[in-house]
C-alpha cells in the first residue's frame, strides 16, 4: 500500500465516520450504475483517502469495502464470473509517492501509461471470433455486454483476421469527438446530454438498443492466450496485442512508450502526459505505473481490491464543485446568445475561478440548472471555464432557472433555428456593431459601454459606427443609460459625454489592425485584424486584394476570406466615411529598430502595462510575431506558470520560458 499524504486526516468521531461511508458508497453507486456524478472525482478521492486514514487509525472500524472492494456501493456485478478478479488502482498524487512505488520495485523496469477515463472490459475470443464480453462491475463478476460490443466498438473487433484464442482487458472510452457526438445524437433521439465521456460510455454500453449513435473505441493493457508468453513482459505482450489488431494503451503516446527505472524517468513521463492532457483526443484521469516483467508482479503480488505492482497517478483536478449563483445572458457580436455563470470564487485548473460559460439555454434546461446548485466546472490548459454538468440532486425548493424568451438587449423573439439562439433585429446587430468597434478588443474608445451603444441606437443617433464620429457631447449628454433602483432613468451626463467624444477622437491614433478589427467582419477577431493588416498594410490594398491573395495568409483558409472580402464590400460606405474622419487606413511603420524580427513569441497571461491585444502589436512593431500556440518555431513562451498545458509542451520542446516582467523589459 502507498503511503498517504501526510495532510490526509481521519474522521475524529464513527458518525461522522459511518456518515462518509455511506456517502461514498452512494457516491459510487451512481457513478458505476449510472454514469452520473454526485461528487467530483477529486473530492471523491479525498473522501475515500479521509476513510482510509481513519481506519488506519482505527482498524476496528468497518468501511463497508470503501478501500477494500472494487466499486463498493454500486450494484453486484453481474452474469459473468471473471476467470481472475478484474482489479482497480492505488492512487498517488506527487512525485514523492512516485519515487516511493519506484521503490518497491528494486531496481525492476517499469512503465507509464494513459490511464484512459472509461469502463473497464474483458473480451473474449475463440478461433479470431468474439465470444464473449463483460464489464469488470464488482472485480469478481460483471455485466454481459457481448451483444452491445458486437454493434462495433473500434478496436475491439467482433472478427480477428487469425484465429486467435484468448482474452484481452482494457478500457473502452470515447474520444473528445465522439463524445460530443454521442451527446448530440442522444439529445436528437429524445434523451438527455451525457454528463462526461465516462458517463456516456456507462449509458452508451449497457443499453442494447439504443436509438442513437454512440462511437466507442478500445485500447488494451492485459491479455492472455495463444501466443502470449505469461511469464514474459508487459511490452512483450503489447507487442502481440498490436499485432492481433488491439491498440495498446502504453503505445498512445508513443514518447512515454519506453521503460522505466528510476524516479527521474519515471516523473519524467508522468509530466510529460501531464502537459499533454488539455490536447488530448481521448479522456484520461491520470497515468499508470506499472511493473514490465511479470517476475516483478508476481514478486510484488495484489492485494484484495488492487495490485501492489501498479499505481494510478492523479493529476491535480480540472473540475471542481462550486454554487451557481447567477446566469447572465449577453448577446454577442454576431447575435448569438451568450450564456455566463457567476459562480462562488473556486480553485480549478491552478486559477481561482468566478465565472464560466455554459452550453446553450437548452442545455441549461435539460439539466434542470437552478440558482443555488451545486454545479461542476472545467478548465483545462488556457481555455475559458465551463460549467459541464449539475453535481447530485436539486436542493429541494429551487426552481430550474430558464433562459428569457426575449432578447434582453432590444426585447424581441430570439431564432430558435439552433442550439445557440440568435437575434436577428437589426437594433441588435447595430448596437453589437458599435460595442465591439468601442471595446478594448478594437478601437477602444473610453467610457462607450454597451449601455451608451445601446442607447445611442435606441435614440436613432448613429445606425453605424461612422455616424459615431459626427456625435457631440450635446447630442449624447441626455441619453438614458440606465435606471435607478427606484425605476428613474439616468441620464448619460455631461462629463461622461465629454469622456466619450474624447475617446473617440483619440481612437483615430489607433493601428490600421484595430480599424480592421473593429468592423466586426464575420468569423475574424483581433488576430486576423493583426494578419490583414501586416499583409496589406493599407485599406486601400486590402480592398482591392481577391479571397484567393487573402486565403494565402497561413491559418486563414479560403472561408474565413471570403467572409472578409464579402465584410469589406458591405461596408464600403461606412468605410469611406471613417476615413474621412481620420481614421487610420495603413500601417504607421515608426522607422523604429527592429530586434524581434524573425522571431515568434507566445504570450500566455498577462504581460504588465499590456493588453493581450497591446502586446501582439508591440511584438510585431519591434519585427516579431506573436503567436498563440507553442510549436518547434516559437522563440520564447512567455508566462510566470509552470503547470499550463503550454508551460509543459515548452518544457517537452525545450523552448525558453521568459518571465513576463522580464519580457515587459524586452518590449520597452
Ligand atoms: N465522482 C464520484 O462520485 C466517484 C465515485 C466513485 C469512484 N470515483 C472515481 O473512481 C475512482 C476509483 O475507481 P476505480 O476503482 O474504478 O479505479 P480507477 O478507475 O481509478 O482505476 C482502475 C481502473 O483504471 C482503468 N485503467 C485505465 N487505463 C489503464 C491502464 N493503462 N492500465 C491499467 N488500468 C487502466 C482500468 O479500467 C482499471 O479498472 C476514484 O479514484 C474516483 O476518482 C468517483
Amino acid at each position: 500500500m502507498v503511503n498517504r499524504s501526510p495532510e490526509t486526516s481521519a474522521f475524529a468521531g464513527r458518525a461522522e465516520f459511518d456518515e462518509a461511508v455511506e456517502q461514498a458508497r452512494g457516491a459510487a453507486q451512481a457513478y458505476y450504475d449510472t454514469g452520473d456524478a454526485v461528487m467530483t472525482d477529486a473530492d471523491y478521492d479525498e473522501l475515500a483517502d479521509r476513510i482510509a486514514a481513519s481506519v488506519a487509525a482505527h482498524p476496528e472500524w468497518d468501511d463497508r469495502g470503501v478501500t477494500t472492494a472494487v466499486a463498493a456501493g454500486a450494484s453486484a456485478g453481474g452474469d459473468v464470473r471473471h476467470p481472475t478478479a478484474m482489479l482497480s488502482l492505488d492512487k498517488i498524487k506527487t512525485p514523492e509517492e512516485a519515487d516511493a512505488f519506484v521503490a518497491t520495485l528494486g531496481g525492476d523496469g517499469c512503465l507509464v501509461e494513459v490511464k484512459l477515463d472509461g469502463l473497464a472490459i474483458r473480451a473474449e475470443y475463440a478461433d479470431g471470433r468474439l465470444t464473449l464480453a463483460a464489464l469488470r462491475g464488482d472485480g469478481a463478476t460483471g455485466e454481459d455486454v457481448t451483444a452491445q460490443v458486437r454493434r462495433g466498438i473500434a478496436g475491439l473487433p467482433s472478427e480477428l483476421a487469425t484465429p486467435w484464442s484468448g482474452e484481452v482487458r482494457g478500457e473502452v472510452y470515447m474520444t473528445v469527438e465522439d463524445f460530443e457526438a454521442a451527446s448530440a445524437n442522444r439529445v436528437a433521439a429524445g434523451g438527455k446530454a451525457f454528463v462526461n465521456s465516462r458517463g456516456a460510455v456507462a449509458g452508451a454500453i449497457r443499453s442494447i438498443d439504443r436509438a442513437y449513435e454512440a462511437p466507442m473505441t478500445f485500447a488494451t493493457y492485459e491479455i492472455t492466450g495463444d501466443g502470449i508468453d505469461p511469464a514474459g513482459t508487459h511490452l512483450g505482450r503489447m507487442d502481440r496485442a498490436q499485432e492481433l489488431g488491439f491498440p495498446a494503451a502504453c503505445r498512445l503516446i508513443p514518447e512515454v512508450a519506453g521503460e522505466c527505472f528510476t524516479a527521474e524517468q519515471v516523473n519524467a513521463a508522468i509530466e510529460v502526459i501531464g502537459g499533454r492532457r488539455a490536447a488530448l483526443v481521448f479522456p484520461i484521469d491520470g497515468a499508470v505505473i506499472k511493473a514490465n516483467a511479470e517476475s516483478t508482479r508476481r514478486r510484488l503480488g495484489l492485494a484484495s481490491r488492487t495490485p501492489y505492482w501498479a499505481v494510478a497517478f492523479k493529476y491535480p483536478p480540472d473540475t471542481a464543485s462550486t454554487v451557481l449563483r447567477d446566469i447572465e445572458v449577453r448577446v454577442g457580436r454576431t447575435g448569438r446568445i451568450s450564456l455566463r455563470a457567476i459562480i462562488d470564487p473556486v480553485v480549478v485548473g491552478g486559477t481561482t475561478v468566478t465565472r464560466a460559460t455554459l452550453h446553450n439555454p437548452q442545455w441549461v434546461a435539460e439539466q434542470g440548472l437552478a440558482l443555488g446548485q451545486t454545479v461542476a466546472v472545467w478548465r483545462a490548459g488556457d481555455v475559458i471555464p465551463r460549467v459541464t454538468s449539475p453535481i447530485g440532486e436539486q436542493p429541494h425548493g429551487l426552481t430550474p432557472w430558464l433562459a428569457p424568451e426575449l432578447c434582453p438587449q432590444c426585447g424581441e423573439a430570439w431564432d430558435k433555428s439552433s442550439l445557440l439562439w440568435r437575434c436577428h433585429t437589426a437594433s441588435c446587430a447595430a448596437a453589437n456593431a458599435l460595442a465591439y468597434w468601442c471595446s478594448r478588443e478594437a478601437l477602444d474608445v473610453d467610457g462607450a459601454g454597451d449601455s451608451f451603444c445601446d442607447a445611442v441606437i435606441e435614440a436613432g443617433l448613429a445606425r453605424n459606427v461612422a455616424d459615431l464620429y459626427a456625435l457631440t457631447a450635446d447630442d449624447i449628454a441626455e441619453l438614458p443609460v440606465g435606471k435607478t433602483t427606484a425605476g428613474g432613468t439616468v441620464m448619460l451626463g455631461r462629463s461622461n459625454a465629454e469622456r466619450i467624444i474624447a475617446g473617440l477622437e483619440a481612437s483615430k491614433q489607433q493601428p490600421f489592425n484595430r480599424v480592421v478589427t473593429g468592423l466586426g467582419i464575420r468569423m475574424t477577431g483581433r488576430s486576423v485584424g493583426r494578419w490583414l493588416a501586416a499583409r496589406f498594410k493599407s485599406m486601400e490594398a486590402l480592398r482591392a486584394a481577391s479571397v484567393e491573395e487573402i486565403a494565402e495568409i497561413d491559418k486563414m483558409g479560403l472561408i474565413k476570406a471570403q467572409h472578409v472580402v464579402d465584410g469589406l464590400i458591405a461596408m464600403s460606405d461606412v468605410i469611406d466615411r471613417l476615413a474621412g474622419h481620420g481614421l487610420t487606413m495603413r500601417v504607421v511603420d515608426d522607422g523604429g529598430a527592429k530586434p524581434l524580427a524573425g522571431q515568434t513569441y507566445v504570450v500566455s497571461g498577462s504581460v504588465p502595462g499590456y493588453t493581450r491585444t497591446t502586446v501582439s502589436e508591440r511584438i510585431e512593431a519591434l519585427g516579431g510575431s506573436a503567436s498563440s500556440s507553442v510549436s518547434a518555431k516559437t522563440t520564447a513562451l512567455v508566462t510566470s506558470e509552470t503547470t499550463t498545458s503550454k508551460a509543459k509542451k515548452a518544457a517537452q520542446l525545450g523552448i525558453p520560458v521568459i518571465e513576463p516582467e522580464e519580457f515587459a523589459r524586452m518590449l520597452a
